[in-house]
């Protein structure tokens, strides 16, 4: 697992993680894992535990960290004989997330933060949901209030703890100046990799 990069994309709804991340797996191929597209399948398969699940979602609060993370875990090991790096968005949602992960799966070369303030944030999720057909259950103004909320409640701790390899961005700008920044401290993770990879042999 050391030699493929993995990523962690932090933000609040609507700061733009998806936009960007699709932006990442053109460039680079890497393997995108939404925790919240995670659980939504998991949801649309219709079990109990998806049931469990749905209805914490719509209250806007977190799942359990033993839910989600079997669900990454998972995935991460489904493909990780063939992936060249993982974007892990929307998780960590809260510390000790981000502890268990790297005691479970892997340690994480960078955590990209998405910075937004919350206006902006409500109105891309209110703009997003009146353009989509399929409905999120959470894109009502009071879960998306609720959303805010959890996510106001535990990004510091999360960015305190990983200062040292969070880079904050400015997400209210144009979406290809925000990719310039995202490009620039990839490609430094990527290069590091390269250089500790080439002192190994
Ligand atoms: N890492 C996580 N830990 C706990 N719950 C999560 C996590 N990721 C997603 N969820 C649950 O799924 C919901 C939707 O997640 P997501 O699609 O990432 O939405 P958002 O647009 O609010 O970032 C969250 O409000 C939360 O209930």
């Amino acid at each position: 697992m050391s030699e493929i990069p993995i990523i962690w994309i932090l933000g609040g709804p609507g700061c733009g993680k998806g936009t960007q991340c699709a932006k990442i797996v053109e460039k680079y191929g890497f393997t995108h894992l939404s925790s919240g597209d995670l659980l939504r399948n998991e949801v649309a398969s219709g079990s109990d535990k998806g049931r469990k699940l749905q209805e914490i979602m719509s209250t806007g609060g977190l799942v359990s960290n033993d839910e989600v993370l079997s669900l990454l875990n998972d995935a991460i090991v489904r493909s990780k004989g063939s992936s060249k790096g993982f974007l892990i968005d929307g998780y960590p949602r809260e510390k000790n997330q981000g502890v268990e992960f790297e005691t479970r799966v892997a340690p994480a070369d960078l955590a990209l933060y998405f910075d937004c303030s919350e206006d902006t944030m409500v109105q891309r999720i209110l703009a997003r949901a009146a353009a989509s057909s399929v409905k999120r259950e959470d894109d009502n103004e009071k879960t998306i209030r609720a959303r805010l909320q959890t996510f106001r409640q535990n990004t510091n701790a999360i960015l305190e703890l990983y200062d040292a390899k969070t880079l904050t961005i400015n997400a209210e700008r144009d979406v290809d100046d925000i990719f310039l920044e995202v490009v620039q401290a990839i490609d430094c993770v990527l290069k590091k990799k390269q250089q500790k990879a080439a002192a190994q042999c």
